[in-house]
């Protein structure tokens, strides 16, 4: 099923572009109706700073691709050359692409079609999609954002074996028995990758290649939805902000539309969609385990005037209250330590609750938590 163009029936959605009558000023954070600017004939807090606009013109990430069946090919060189390139690209940007990883294409193709399916909802409906803090329907973060608003919705699930997350409830109640079995099929799937690309990341950083599985083995990961909508001025707005993500570890699947960038030497590239390969990200939790070896990908998501996007992404994360603290062997006097000894569940707390994801979540967190925990100070 296509999923029908978001009908911008203005008096409820924040992305209408319609002139406005009221626009959720109950919802806003600041309580003031965002104000539409004629000239850009969408709301202001859609708009971003000039020096954080998009654009358009950015040349292509250079990028490997790594088959992921060199894990089972019992070839020591292969899987070398494939950890050096991962080597590289982590220490650069964070990311890498796989090919070969064993993710049934159908589960990609049902996972769009559970996603037209659900942003296709009316807004009405798709706002009992509620979770708690940072899990279920969200549009645009108003209510939770004064301003820089991205132009998206999204839909965001917890995965973790011994949660019962309610929001299920409420889309298997919408979509059928099949869609919990999906779910469990998609994110089993990503689990499933996310183990294996540890290994080679754990060969990558030179410990053995258990090492990283074993500490992931237990998690309690995100299914993320986004949808974009087709803006009438993408070069005023954003589909999500420039930041790396806080999670330990990113799969995105994104549709063939394209818009991700990545900011490496100071200027953004593109990542073209290639059929058959998932993207696959550092982010701040994993750069803190690795003592600041990789890089927490820095990147942002642009839109455009002519179509919707969609993109699908896992965070792996360790379980909630596992102490992260880089390996011994990754702390030596030419490298010290970069960041205190964390849990997960205290920085998703952070980031929910003190801090708007961006690029630099990592540096402020460590000061809070050092502020916050006097006797977790960085230790050499
Ligand atoms: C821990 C999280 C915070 C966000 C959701 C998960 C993992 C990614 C984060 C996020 C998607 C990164 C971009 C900015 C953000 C605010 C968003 O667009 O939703 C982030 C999420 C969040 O802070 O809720
Ligand atoms: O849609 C994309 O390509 C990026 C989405 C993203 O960065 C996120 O959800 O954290
Ligand atoms: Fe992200």
């Amino acid at each position: 099923m296509e999923h029908q163009p978001m009908e911008c029936s203005y008096s409820n959605n924040p992305m209408s572009q319609k002139k406005p009558n009221s626009l959720l000023t109950s919802e806003a954070k600041n309580d003031q109706q965002p104000v539409l600017a004629p000239e850009s004939d969408i709301a202001s807090q859609f708009i971003w700073p000039d020096h954080e606009k998009p654009c358009f013109d950015a040349p292509e990430l250079e990028v490997p691709t790594i088959d992921m069946t060199v894990l089972s090919s019992g070839d020591p060189l292969a899987v070398s050359k494939a950890a050096e390139l991962v080597n590289e690209a982590c220490k650069k940007h964070g990311l890498f692409l796989v090919s070969n990883h064993g993710v049934d294409s159908g589960l990609l193709d049902r996972a769009h079609e559970y996603m037209n399916f659900f942003f296709g909802l009316q807004l009405s409906d798709k706002q009992k999609a509620k979770g708690e803090i940072g899990y279920g329907y969200t549009n645009s973060f108003v209510g939770r954002y004064s301003s820089k608003f991205p132009w998206m919705e999204s839909l965001t699930l917890r995965y973790c074996p011994d949660v019962q997350d309610i929001m299920v409830e409420y889309l298997v109640n919408k979509f059928g028995e099949d869609m919990r079995q999906f779910g469990y099929e998609y994110c089993e799937a990503m689990e499933k990758l996310s183990l294996r690309i540890m290994e080679l990341i754990g060969i990558s950083l030179g410990l053995e290649q258990s090492y990283l599985r074993d500490f992931f083995q237990e998690n309690d990961s995100i299914l993320r939805m986004d949808y974009y909508p087709p803006c009438k001025r993408p070069d005023l707005t954003l589909g999500v902000g420039p930041h790396s993500d806080p999670p330990s570890l990113t799969i995105l699947h994104q549709d063939l539309v394209g818009g991700l960038q990545v900011l490496t030497d100071g200027k953004w590239h593109s990542v073209t969609p290639i059929p058959g390969t998932l993207i696959i990200n550092i982010d701040d939790t994993f750069m803190a385990l690795s003592n600041g070896i990789y890089k927490s990908c820095l990147h942002r998501a642009v839109v455009n005037n002519q179509t919707a996007r969609k993109s699908l992404v896992f965070f792996l994360n360790p379980r909630m209250d596992k102490t992260v603290t880089p390996p011994a062997c990754l702390v030596t006097s030419k490298n010290p330590r970069k960041y205190p000894d964390f849990t997960w569940a205290t920085l998703l707390h952070f980031v929910h609750n003190h801090y708007r994801v961006d690029m630099k979540t990592m540096d402020a967190f460590s000061k809070w938590i050092q502020e916050q925990e006097p006797n977790n100070k960085i230790q050499a």
